[in-house]
């Protein structure tokens, strides 16, 4: 929460503006009961038109007095609060944007997701309301009080004795809130998590059969979050009623107490209507502060969540100072790394290599070797637990971020594509020239099947690309890494959909037309990389082989069972 308030700061004379012209509303609302009572008790009897006409006036006056305060300081309250909850988000999701891969990991991307959208939506919901009955409900309340002690003590002590109770009620149930909200909003990133993961196989879910397996993962999902949200609402809505039984018993007891008053001549008949009258006010105002507090419970579950996030850590990784002796291309100096403890084991153990600028390095090695953990670890997605990686000589660890990632041009084996036209999608928003957006294309094979559509560039691409095939997105996606002329292209298992001959042909195409460029091809193919420089083969995170084909197929026993497999025995 005590994040939130620094955002809530700046916009205390606007809160402070507003609260006052509630309060001018409010104390309006209060006056009208006290001049009701005033009338029927003092002006009435007089008889004096002239008198009962002003003081009607002043009764509608007050009445649209009332009105138009509450209304404008509710317009003021909703924009304090939009604009509040505005820079929360903003703020939230340019740290998210700044998150290392590893807390990423640790948040999870379903528990930001639900941190941006519904823990910002109710402290926007909170902060609108407490403006609206923060000061309004309070002064009711206090205010009613007050004017009911001025009206008649006695009376008004038979309802001060029921305050305590409710106040009790209302701090215990409350405070529990804020644990149960809490809880909700776990099951809420619990079901994000399952959407997401639904969503974004549900091809391959259809293809196995698997959409009532799904259903019923859902399911579980969805009604674990309906019995902690039934759970929740129920424990706070039981304040509710609560209240209002002690309410009425106190009111019960005004009434009973008022009627053998006005019997022995103490009190008048008019204090007891004004007394009804600032009785529901109070009542009201007490239902007011109450579901506040239910807001709060929940708001500071959200709030605390939002902070959470926000107070994370910026992860330097160090050793940032030590320069390379080789001054280009990219090095690898005895890099050891793991995702959890590295007591458990190494994902990436001892690598080193050096690739000079211009050269194509092959990436190479079964399932889960860490060949996509090594380019993670060149991005500094994560930082590595030993050795070094260079860039031109310079330790990655000490270079500006955007400057380093502005050097790659990545093309991963499956990548995002947004609605739009084929052209904005090799463009991303980059505005790069024309020219390198066609010769980007042309080299990564995708011209021949753009020019066949009758939109040519201006093809549409729907949501998710649904409407290519799985080697046109690729050639897309290899097309946009190559567009903006990276120094170092990294594609990560990228042209497996592409049959052997346009795999050739784009290899070709980037040495004849991109001939500064590194390149690091990760390939599961040997036909990807046999023509490669340098081909590292890495078996359960450690180098089994570094060298040239000819070379690995001489010496790196594992590179030649590959390639026996791959190529029928022909090698
Ligand atoms: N974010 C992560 N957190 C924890 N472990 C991970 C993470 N990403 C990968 N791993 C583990 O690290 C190991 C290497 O994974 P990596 O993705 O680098 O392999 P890969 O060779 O690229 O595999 P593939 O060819 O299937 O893409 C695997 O055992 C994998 O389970």
């Amino acid at each position: 929460m005590k994040k939130i308030l620094e955002y809530i700061k700046p916009l205390y004379l606007r809160m402070l503006i507003g609260f006052l012209i509630k309060l001018a509303g409010t104390v309006m609302d209060l006056a009208i009961p006290w001049i009701l009572a005033h009338m029927i008790d003092e002006v009435v009897p007089t008889g004096d038109r002239g008198a009962i006409f002003l003081w009607g006036i002043a009764m509608a006056a007050c009445a649209v007095i009332a009105l138009l305060g509450n209304v404008i300081a509710n317009r003021r309250a909703s924009a304090v609060s939009r604009d509040a909850t505005r820079r929360i988000r903003h703020d939230l999701y340019e740290k998210i944007e700044h998150l290392s891969a590893r807390q990423l990991d640790e948040v999870t991307i379903p528990s930001l997701i639900s941190r941006l959208t519904t823990d910002t939506y109710h402290v926007n919901q909170t902060l609108g309301r407490i403006q609206r009955l923060g000061v309004r409900a309070p002064i009711l309340l206090v205010g009613g009080i007050f004017v009911t002690m001025f009206l008649d003590i006695r009376l008004s002590l038979v309802l001060l004795a029921t305050i305590p109770f409710l106040a009790a009620g209302v701090i215990l149930i409350s405070g529990k809130g804020i644990t149960l909200y809490a809880s909700v909003q776990q099951n809420v990133d619990g079901m994000i998590r399952t959407v997401r993961d639904s969503v974004t196989g549900i091809r391959v879910i259809r293809a196995l059969s698997k959409g009532d397996y799904e259903c019923a993962r859902f399911q579980k999902d969805s009604e674990r979050l309906s019995n902690s949200q039934i759970h929740a609402d129920t424990v706070m809505a039981a304040t509710d009623p609560m209240m209002q039984l002690v309410l009425n018993l106190g009111l019960t007891a005004v009434v009973v107490c008022g009627a053998y008053w006005v019997n022995q001549g103490v009190t008048k008949p008019g204090s007891i209507i004004a007394f009804l009258t600032y009785f529901t006010i109070i009542l009201n105002a007490m239902m007011s502060v109450n579901k506040m507090f239910v807001m709060l419970s929940q708001a500071t579950a959200s709030a605390n969540r939002i902070a959470e996030v926000m107070n994370l850590p910026e992860e330097r990784p160090a050793g940032a100072s030590i320069e390379s002796p080789i001054k280009e291309g990219v090095v690898f100096d005895d890099v050891c790394f793991s995702y959890a403890q590295p007591a458990n084991g190494y994902t990436l153990e001892h690598i080193s290599f050096h690739l000079k600028k211009g050269q194509v390095l092959g990436v190479i090695g079964a399932t889960g070797s860490g060949k996509t953990t090594l380019i993670q670890l060149l991005q500094r997605f994560y930082p590595v637990d030993s050795g070094a990686i260079y860039i031109e000589g310079k330790n990655i660890n000490a270079m500006e971020e955007e400057k380093l990632h502005s050097l790659f041009g990545v093309a991963f084996q499956s990548d995002s594509f947004f609605i739009g036209t084929i052209y904005d999608n090799i463009d991303i928003g980059r505005g790069l020239p024309e020219e390198d957006i066609l010769r980007a294309a042309r080299c990564a094979q995708a011209e021949p099947f753009i020019l066949d559509t009758e939109e040519g560039y201006r093809h549409p691409v729907h949501a998710k690309a649904a409407n290519l095939s799985g080697g046109q997105k690729q050639r897309l996606l290899i097309a946009r890494a190559l567009a903006g002329k990276p120094n170092i292209l990294i594609l990560d298992d990228s042209s497996s959909a592409l049959d052997y001959q346009t795999d050739a042909a784009l290899r070709n195409a980037i040495r004849r037309e991109y001939p500064d460029i590194t390149v690091i091809l990760v390939a599961q193919r040997v036909s990807s990389v046999r023509n490669a420089d340098q081909i590292l083969v890495l078996d359960e995170g450690r180098v089994a082989g570094l060298g040239f084909h000819e070379e690995l197929m001489e010496t790196c026993s594992l590179y030649q069972q590959i390639a026996k497999i791959q190529t029928g025995g022909e090698e």
